[in-house]
């Protein structure tokens, strides 16, 4: 190594992409804890945007009222993956955002462009300031926000095994509803004409399925690591 000068590991960035309950949440923070990464989950301000506008009594079914406010809230991540943190104008809204109501009105919500592009150019700058790299995970990441991301993974699993994931977190949770729920909220997801979920075609595509929580972790680390290498 030139003047035996330590040599520090270059900033990785990595997208995690797919439908809820496929494990975006759980192996972005737990591969970002492990590499010494930033995180951001991308889908946490979507729901704080949701939660501003159902709290201000903006029509969630009116898609020009959503653009009209998109600017109004100040959305602050903080990427820590051992303690995640969202607010809203100042306000911690970790708890409200998991709400059944704004988990409802959120495709509505993030359908609308004036909010992707304001929540787009939060993610890029958050993303360009990580300094060791980050992890990023969503619907749109590998395609949209970070289109020249090191590495893209795209998590899927059956409707079952994330039916039963997503109501086993879930008190009293019917899985059969949970279940409609999720596969309701894909179809608006991957549908709507602005930056819908999608697999980045260079992404790799891992189904989660019948892998355990770890499995997913350990096989992502190899992928970053393999990245991190040949930089
Ligand atoms: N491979 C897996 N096997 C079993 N349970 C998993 C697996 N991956 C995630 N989970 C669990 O499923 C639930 C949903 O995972 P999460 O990471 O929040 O998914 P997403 O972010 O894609 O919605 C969590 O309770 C998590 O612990
Ligand atoms: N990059 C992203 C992330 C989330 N979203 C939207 O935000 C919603 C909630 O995302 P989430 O990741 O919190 O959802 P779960 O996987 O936790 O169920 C999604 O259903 C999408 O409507 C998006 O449009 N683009």
């Amino acid at each position: 190594m030139e003047n035996g000068a330590a040599r520090t590991a270059p900033a990785v960035i990595v997208a995690i992409d797919g439908p809820s309950g496929t494990g975006k949440s759980s192996t972005s923070k737990a591969v970002a804890a492990q590499l010494g990464l930033s995180y951001l989950d991308t889908g946490a301000q979507y729901r704080a945007i949701t939660w501003w506008m159902v709290t201000n009594g903006i029509d969630v079914d009116d898609p020009s009222a959503i653009a009209a406010a998109a600017g109004k809230p100040d959305i602050v991540s903080g990427t820590d993956p051992a303690s995640p943190t969202i607010t809203v104008d100042g306000v911690d809204v970790a708890g409200p955002i998991r709400t059944q109501e704004v988990t409802s009105r959120v495709s509505a919500v993030s359908a609308v462009p004036e909010v992707r592009t304001r929540i787009t150019e939060l993610q890029r700058a958050i993303a360009a300031g990580a300094v060791t790299g980050i992890v990023v995970e969503g619907r749109d990441i590998g395609t949209t926000v970070l289109p020249d991301a090191d590495l893209k993974i795209f998590l899927t699993a059956s409707p079952e095994a994330r039916a039963a994931r997503r109501s086993g977190e879930l008190k009293d949770a019917d899985v059969a509803a949970t279940r409609e729920a999720l596969l309701k909220r894909d179809a608006a997801d991957s549908t709507r004409r602005t930056s819908p979920l999608a697999k980045a075609d260079d992404a790799v595509e891992v189904d989660t399925s019948d892998l355990t929580l770890q499995q997913v972790i350990e096989c992502v680390v190899t992928l970053v690591e393999e990245k991190r290498a040949a930089k």
